[in-house]
């Protein structure tokens, strides 16, 4: 599988680690940085990562930051990418049956590098459900712009 990693400087030991395993499986991974300790900015890694999945390079995201909060909200601001914030494997599960979900962001101030890595292996290996699900991953397709312009009684329509 085509995998994308990305990270801010707080992750970028466990993006390195994460990415060797990956690839030593037989991934085709991709790592768009961050490349050292030096402090940067998680939404410029968020928004690379997105875009990648966005125009097809990447099939599947990986996002750290140090708690994933800030790269998952980055991520999730391209609207071809799904990016689940999760912190043990059920929810990477779920995230993929119920949500298509396309990439997973984790903290690495959070999470070691064993439950990463049972997340990712949850991630990468259970298909989405479709059926009533299709529906409501079809409805986050909404532009972002439209979006902006509902007010909540529209949404519950
Ligand atoms: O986005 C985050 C918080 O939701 C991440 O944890 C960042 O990695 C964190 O904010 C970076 O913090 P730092 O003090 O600049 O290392």
């Amino acid at each position: 599988m085509r995998i994308a990693l990305a990270s801010d400087h707080a992750a970028v030991a466990l993006k390195s680690s994460l990415a060797s395993w990956l690839s030593e499986q037989g991934h085709d991974v991709f790592d768009l940085g961050a490349d050292g300790t030096a402090s940067v900015d998680y939404p410029d890694y968020g928004f690379a990562l997105a875009a990648a999945i966005g125009d097809g390079r990447a099939e599947r995201g990986i996002a750290l930051c140090g708690s994933g909060v800030g790269i998952a909200i980055a991520a999730n601001r391209h609207s071809a990418c799904r990016c689940a914030l999760v912190s043990e494997p059920l929810s990477a599960a779920l995230a993929r049956q119920h949500n298509d979900a396309n990439a997973i962001a984790m903290g690495a101030r959070l999470i070691g590098e064993d439950m990463a890595k049972a997340c990712i292996v949850a991630f990468l290996t259970t298909e989405f459900e479709g059926g009533r699900h299709q529906r409501r991953v079809d409805k986050l397709s909404t532009s972002f712009s439209s979006v902006d312009t509902l007010s909540a009684k529209e949404f519950a329509a």
